[in-house]
Parts: C-alpha cells; sequence; structure tokens
C-alpha cells in the first residue's frame, strides 16, 4: 500500500494533512496517536469509504477512489463500535456476513464451523450477539471481519471496549493472521499495542510525526529519557518545570521520568538544579521508550506547529 500527498479536508478542518506512508504485505502497521489526530479519516480514505481532498492512494494494486469497488472485496474493516446485529445469534451474524459475500450454502457452512473453532465462539453459536461481553463481540466481529479471507485488514481502534487480557488474545489472532499472509493495518490509542506493531506512524494533528519500527523510533530519539529518583518526585517536577531543555515530565510510581535535550551535561545540569533546590535525588539515563517517542513527537510538531502560525 502507497499512499502520496494524503489529505483531507472537513471544512476549515485539515483532518489529514499530506501523508505519504508505504506498507509491505503481512504487516502489523500501526497507527499511534491523540484523539482527532486524523487515523480514522486516514483508515476511511485506504479502503475507499471517504473521499481524499487530494493525493493519490494504491491498495493491493489498486487505484484509490477509483477502484475502491473491486478493492472492497479483498479488504475487511473493523471499527470500534460493535457494528454486527445484537438481536441476531453469532451464527446469524456470520451466516449474514456469508450472504453478503455470496459464498454458497455449503462454503459458508465450512467456513463459518472454521471461524466459531479459530474465535472461540463455537459454544456461544446460539446467543445472542448483543448479550455477549466485550471481548466475545470483538471476536466475533473479527470473525465477520476476515470471514471472506481478505488479504488486507483495516482495524479502526478495534479493543478500545476490551480488558487486557482480551487484548492480548486479539493481538494473538491478529499475527496468526499476519503469519497466514494478511496485512494489517490498526490504529491504537495503547502504547503496549503500538510496541506489538512492525511498523507505526505517529500522527498528530493530521500530520506525520515519526515513522518506523518501534525500536528504531525509540533508538533515533532525539535527546534523552532520563529517570530521577528521590523522596520527593512531586516537587522534583515542580523545580524542574520551565528548566530549559526539557520536554516532557511524568511521574511514575516513586520517580520521575524526564525527556531532556542534549547529552551528559544537561543531566548533570538538572541533577544540580535539583540540588540547589534542597532536592536530594538521583538522575540516571533509562532506556527510551515508545510512549517518550510519542510524547517528543508531538511536542516538537505542537512548537513547529506554533512557529508556522505565528509567521503566518
Ligand atoms: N465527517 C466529518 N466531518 C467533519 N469533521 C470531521 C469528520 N470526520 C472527522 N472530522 C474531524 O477530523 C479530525 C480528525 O478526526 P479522526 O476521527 O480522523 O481522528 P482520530 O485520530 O481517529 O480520533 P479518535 O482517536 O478520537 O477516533 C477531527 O478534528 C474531527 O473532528
Amino acid at each position: 500500500m502507497v499512499a502520496r500527498g494524503l489529505t483531507r479536508r472537513f471544512g476549515d478542518v485539515i483532518a489529514v494533512d499530506n501523508l505519504d506512508l508505504t506498507v509491505e504485505r503481512a504487516q502489523v502497521y500501526g497507527f499511534l496517536g491523540p484523539n482527532g489526530s486524523g487515523k480514522s479519516t486516514t483508515i476511511r480514505m485506504l479502503c475507499g469509504l471517504l473521499l481524499p481532498s487530494s493525493g493519490e492512494i494504491e491498495v493491493l494494486g489498486y487505484k484509490i477512489p477509483q477502484q475502491a469497488e473491486a478493492l472492497k472485496r479483498r479488504i475487511g474493516y473493523m471499527t470500534q463500535k460493535f457494528s454486527l446485529y445484537d438481536d441476531l445469534t453469532v451464527f446469524e451474524n456470520l451466516d449474514f456476513v456469508a450472504a453478503v459475500h455470496e459464498l454458497t450454502r455449503a462454503n459458508a457452512r465450512t467456513r463459518i464451523a472454521e471461524l466459531l473453532k479459530v474465535y472461540w465462539l463455537e459454544e456461544l453459536r446460539g446467543q445472542l450477539a448483543g448479550t455477549l461481553s466485550g471481548g466475545q463481540k470483538q471476536r466475533l466481529a473479527l470473525a465477520a471481519a476476515v470471514l471472506h479471507k481478505p488479504e488486507l485488514l483495516l482495524l479502526d481502534e478495534p479493543t478500545s471496549a476490551v480488558d487486557p487480557q482480551s487484548r492480548r488474545e486479539f493481538w494473538d489472532s491478529l499475527f496468526a493472521l499476519v503469519d497466514a499472509g494478511t496485512t494489517i493495518l490498526v490504529s491504537t490509542h495503547y502504547m503496549d499495542e503500538a510496541e506489538r506493531c512492525h511498523r507505526l506512524a505517529i500522527l498528530d494533528r493530521g500530520r506525520l510525526v515519526a515513522d518506523g519500527a518501534p525500536r528504531e523510533l525509540a533508538a533515533a530519539l532525539p535527546g534523552q529519557a532520563l529517570l530521577v529518583e528521590c523522596d520527593a518526585p512531586r516537587r522534583a517536577q515542580s523545580a524542574l518545570t520551565g528548566f530549559t531543555g526539557i520536554t516532557a515530565m511524568a511521574q511514575i510510581g516513586a520517580s520521575l521520568r524526564v525527556l531532556a535535550d542534549g547529552g551528559d551535561e544537561q543531566r548533570v545540569r538538572i541533577a544540580q538544579h535539583l540540588r540547589e533546590a534542597g532536592i536530594d535525588a538521583k538522575v540516571e539515563p533509562t532506556m527510551a521508550n515508545l510512549e517518550d517517542v510519542f510524547v517528543a513527537a508531538t511536542r516538537r510538531s505542537s512548537a513547529s506547529g506554533s512557529v508556522a502560525e505565528k509567521k503566518s
């Protein structure tokens, strides 16, 4: 999948701003971004549900939106909102989806039996979908989305309504699909899910602010992540507020995680500043994680956005 200069405006709002993306086959490609950053709008354009204002998209060899109808037969789409019928049973929902995809009766029965087994739905086959738990609904929705064996699966925040155990099981199912050759595009708010993607695009206010493999992104983080250990992390945080070269701070349990520009001299300056404020603290470098990458990328983008706004 390749997108170049992908842009979508809604009136004055630029929901997606000049996005360039390349997604290889049989990978999980993630979109990570805050609310309103353009994840859903991007996914909807990539699967031909929404027209771009400008830009070019090619998915599985089809030009989108011109050949969107042909593409639709080869993709599956699942959103955070449960979009099946509450008053049909698990089996009836899958049977309905099989009819939409025009499977023969015999093929539908074989495929549904397979899906009920793979997604642990056999015992629930006669239960009304509306009475399923969040995790069960999501397994049913995934079964429905892959019923026609799509080559590409687009998932828009599929795990936002389920517990951590169900999320883990859901991701196991995604990797099983990838092993079978499916390409998966998934948007998420969760850092642990983002870490599991082969590659990741970080969006902020419609713009691509970073992309790459999660580990590469963490390794390429400009500046450094520091851990401040002391008796009074809240006091340390307020002492460091406004300190030049600090991008972000967050209290993690009894310590303070600091994202700072520069190298070791900056770490020493921070330790010195805390000492002068009467706080006895150990300031040590720590491994950057994806949350650091996310915070640094979105802060950088806000800073450049405000410069652009001032200029205009
Ligand atoms: N149909 C629409 N009409 C007008 N504005 C829209 C429409 N769809 C999206 N937007 C706007 O476009 C921007 C991006 O929204 P989008 O839903 O793509 O973000 P998102 O990253 O998926 O957010 P969330 O995580 O909250 O789902 C927002 O400012 C939103 O209000």
